[in-house]
């Protein structure tokens, strides 16, 4: 007979979902995971990994290209094909076997199946058959469903068949254009990726580009997109889409048009909160999931049974793996303390708190130069009331960023709060910087101070030299 009765059961088969999992069962649970899809989620097959197996090709290739006698090494140009075979590989041809056998190694129940609430800690798993199997949870469900691309409400637009951001990290074919509608980080990198194929693309930003970031980001991102042969048509909205025997023509909000062969929607995300029964709990369904800093649902029945947790995207504390797996750790960690009765640290930074959702998200953006950044930009410190100190460094004038590629460009940002002389957020743009943005991580979530960072001492000649630079503009104490 099926175990219909588990410590935990998580909704969501996903990375986040797996990372919660793991921990309640190394802490002496029993866990299951329901998936309706691929077990790994979108990170695996559709997202990060596929994204970044697109990019790397172009960005290694040009890495070469921009150094004295490798570059007369490299002649061809890229090879799009190989870089197609390249990301299937690292998608595992959207094959999910090697992450089952990682799920039983673990010791996790794996059930196929759209899951939904039916109560509290009671879920039933609809399977592509129509069986349905009915689930209870002794001590607590997470909802780890993560989230949908989001449609944008312009005429014409669905019935185009536009691609989702899945259709162009998974693409087969190259299409000779593309419209990309957004300028945030999905359509940065794949304007990044897909003009480094030689496809011919428009990106449609009404907001101008990586809106979330220092200004110079999109300064330096959007001079080297153009660079790289694309077209930035920024501050403009499509109004209309038509599918034609030429693609699709986008009207945009200034009487312009564009036609491309294909047009990808990344105007960001939509919670995978429809259809998994919250209302039988008394949550809104299609609402992200407010969770405490413990990822406890926050709402009336949970507030009385302290059952229902939500990790990852759809709690939209963050949407990215590695902060939605940070939050799985506390997460699973504190359903095992609460299940066993031992004691719950749930302070600022105790082991089942995710403090740093709030004050240090690290992210990079894989465009060409990448844009790494962590904490607060200087706007949101300046908004949040600290009183800042901002420093700013040219990286083409460290000598180790000179070594890496001929004619460096790159800038750097720190943000310091003057009253306690800590770092509140760093920001990167340029070759390579993806590697050097844990340091700053570290800065900011240890609160080392100003002072103290000049006993950190970088080797040279590194990049990481970049530290002793802002330093030095800041001043010695
Ligand atoms: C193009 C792209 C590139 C990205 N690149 C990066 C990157 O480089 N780095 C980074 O950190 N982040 C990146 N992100 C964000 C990252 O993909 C997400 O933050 C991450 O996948 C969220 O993980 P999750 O487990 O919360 O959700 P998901 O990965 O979406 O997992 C949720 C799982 O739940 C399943 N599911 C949903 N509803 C049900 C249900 N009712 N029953 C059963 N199963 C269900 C789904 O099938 C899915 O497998 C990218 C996103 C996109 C779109
Ligand atoms: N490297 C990475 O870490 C990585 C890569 C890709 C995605 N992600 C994450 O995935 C999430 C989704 O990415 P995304 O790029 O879709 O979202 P986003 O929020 O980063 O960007 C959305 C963009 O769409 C624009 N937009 C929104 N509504 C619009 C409308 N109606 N018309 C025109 N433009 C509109 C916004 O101005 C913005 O430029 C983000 O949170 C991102 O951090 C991370």
């Amino acid at each position: 007979m099926t175990e219909t009765e588990f410590d935990l059961i998580v909704i969501g088969g996903g990375a986040v979902a797996e990372n919660v999992a793991d921990r309640a069962v190394q802490g002496g649970l029993t866990a299951v995971l329901i998936e309706s899809e691929l077990v790994g989620g979108e990170c695996s097959y559709w997202a990060c990994m596929p994204s970044k197996a697109l990019l790397r090709s172009g960005i290694a290739l040009r890495a070469a290209q921009n150094v004295g006698g490798a570059k007369e090494a490299v002649t061809g140009g890229l090879d799009v094909a190989a870089t197609l075979r390249r990301r299937d590989s690292f998608t595992s041809n959207w094959d999910d076997q090697g992450q089952v056998d990682w799920v039983e190694g673990a010791g996790i129940s794996l059930v196929r199946g759209h899951g939904r609430l039916t109560g509290v800690k009671t879920v039933s798993v609809e399977a592509a058959d129509g069986t349905v199997t009915n689930l209870t949870a002794r001590h607590a469900v997470v909802v780890s469903t993560g989230s949908d691309p989001l449609l944008p409400d312009v005429d014409g637009l669905a019935d185009a068949e536009p691609w989702t951001p899945r259709d162009a990290t998974s693409a087969k074919v190259i299409p000779d254009s593309l419209a990309i509608i957004g300028g945030g980080v999905v359509a940065v990198e794949m304007a990044t990726a897909y003009a480094s194929f030689g496809c011919a693309v428009t990106v449609i930003a009404r907001g101008g580009l990586l809106g979330k970031e220092e200004d110079f980001a999109a300064e330096l991102v959007g001079e080297s997109l153009e660079k790289l042969g694309a077209t930035l048509r920024l501050g403009v909205s499509p109004t209309k889409a038509q599918r034609g025997a030429d693609g699709v023509t986008l009207t945009l909000s200034d009487g312009g048009t564009v036609t491309a062969a294909e047009v990808l929607v990344a105007t960001g995300r939509a919670p995978r909160t429809g259809d998994i029964g919250l209302d039988t709990v008394g949550l809104e369904p299609g609402d992200w999931l407010d969770v405490d800093d413990t990822l406890l649902v926050r709402g009336e029945t949970n507030h009385h049974h302290g059952w229902l947790y939500a990790t990852g995207d759809v709690n939209h504390r963050a949407l990215l793996t590695h902060q939605g797996k940070y939050q799985a750790r506390a997460a699973g960690d504190v359903i095992v303390a609460r299940a066993l009765g031992r004691a719950v640290h749930d302070g600022e930074w105790g082991t089942h708190a995710a403090t740093a959702d709030h004050r240090s998200v690290p992210q990079v953006t894989f465009s060409d130069p990448e844009v790494a950044s962590v904490g607060l930009t200087s706007t949101a410190a300046a908004d949040a009331g600290y009183e800042i100190r901002v420093v700013d460094y040219e990286l083409g004038n460290v000598a180790g960023a000179s070594l890496q590629a001929d004619g460096y460009v790159g800038r750097a940002r720190m943000v310091v709060d003057e009253k306690r002389r800590v770092v509140l957020g760093v920001t990167f743009v340029g070759q390579d910087v993806s590697e050097l943005i844990h340091a700053a991580t570290i800065a900011i979530v240890g609160e080392v101070t100003v002072d103290r960072l000049w006993h950190a001492v970088p080797a040279y000649p590194t990049m990481n030299e970049i530290w002793l630079r802002l330093l030095e503009t800041y001043g010695r104490p």
